[in-house]
């Protein structure tokens, strides 16, 4: 009797001590499972809020913009030549004034679109400013006008060169200036050496913050040719009239003075051996052609014809 009793109250004390146990396991499985939730969907809220972030360039490009890329069609279908002052006009133009002729043309070098290519031809890393796949300053396209030494391109400043909130940083900024320096001073070289050149001096001034996310426009010439001293001067602007494609209100195109975000005095020198390779790759030279795709004039390095 008294073993009966005794196992009765050691089995009821077991289960009394035990249920709680077992409601306290429970709980901690149904807490976990709630507090995962709601972690699992805040970050699915942060991600997909924050993911605007991670936004390409925008399809419909702002007016001057699509004025750059329209006006540069050509229609004459046989190679050009590979020779700077051939198949381009003599007639030098103001920036604005050249931008509707159809004499500029489109550079274009295999680094920046192959990246296999790229991969595996010694290059280390992506451009700064000409990755397809870059998140911060990105120069969409340029163009080259031999006769005038003018060159022109459509930029975009994307979240990866963020600064203060929504802004970009002035070294993004500077880095385009830099590379717009260096590639006019390629672009004109007189050195007779192919793939040679730097830029030594970049003095830009910072005029207005540029917001990330801006379509802007980069406009420059060679200045001065001093030897083997290549100076430039740069504009980094809106492309005044107006910028969002649009018009005004009474139907009437917007005229505009175009709004300075940045200016640019800097100086290349021609010539300057930069890498130590001596491979075809180092040997490129630029050549004039009609892409057969656009009928478009088009600037390419020799290395498109390299395997
Ligand atoms: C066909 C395919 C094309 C493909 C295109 C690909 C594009 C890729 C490119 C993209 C580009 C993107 C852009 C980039 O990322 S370019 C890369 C960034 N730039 C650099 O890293 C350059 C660093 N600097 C140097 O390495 C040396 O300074 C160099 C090598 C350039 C000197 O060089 P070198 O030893 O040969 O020159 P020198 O000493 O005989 O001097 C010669 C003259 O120059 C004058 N001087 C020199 N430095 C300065 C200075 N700082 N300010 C004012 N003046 C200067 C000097 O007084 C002299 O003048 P003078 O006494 O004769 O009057």
């Amino acid at each position: 009797m008294t073993t009966t009793s005794n196992r009765n109250i050691s089995t009821s004390t077991v289960r009394s001590s035990f249920l709680p146990f077992l409601a306290g396991i429970a709980f901690g499985i149904a807490s976990s499972i709630l507090y995962t939730r709601v972690i699992c969907s805040r970050n699915q809220k942060s991600s997909s809020s924050s993911s605007s972030l991670w936004l390409q360039p925008p399809s419909t490009l702002p007016r001057f913009a699509q004025e750059i890329l329209s006006n540069h069609h050509h229609t004459n279908t046989e190679k050009i030549s590979n020779d700077d002052s051939n198949g381009e006009s003599t007639n030098a133009s103001s920036p604005n004034t050249a931008l509707s002729s159809e004499n500029w043309t489109e550079v274009r070098l295999r680094e920046w679109e192959d990246l296999n290519w790229r991969d595996a031809n010694g290059w280390q890393g992506r451009d700064l400013c000409h990755n397809p796949q870059g998140l911060g300053v990105r120069i969409l396209h340029y163009y080259y006008k031999a006769s005038s030494k003018e060159m022109v391109g459509v930029v975009w400043f994307g979240p990866h060169a963020e600064s203060h909130r929504g802004l970009c940083h002035g070294g993004a900024m500077t880095s385009l200036m830099d590379d717009f320096c260096g590639h006019l001073a390629f672009l004109h070289s007189t050195s007779g050496q192919p793939w040679s050149g730097a830029t030594v001096q970049v003095n830009v001034s910072l005029k207005k913050p540029v917001k990330v996310g801006s379509i802007l426009r980069i406009i420059g010439r060679i200045d001065k040719h001093e030897g083997r001293k290549i100076y430039v001067h740069a504009t980094l602007d809106d492309g005044g009239g107006d910028n969002n494609g649009g018009s005004s209100i009474d139907g009437e195109e917007q005229n505009k003075d175009p709004l300075v975000y940045a200016t640019l005095e800097g100086l290349s020198i021609d010539g300057v051996k930069m890498s130590q390779h001596e491979d075809p790759v180092s040997k490129r030279t630029w050549e004039v052609e009609v892409c057969e795709h656009s009928g478009r004039l088009q600037r390419r390095d020799s290395g498109w014809k390299l395997l």
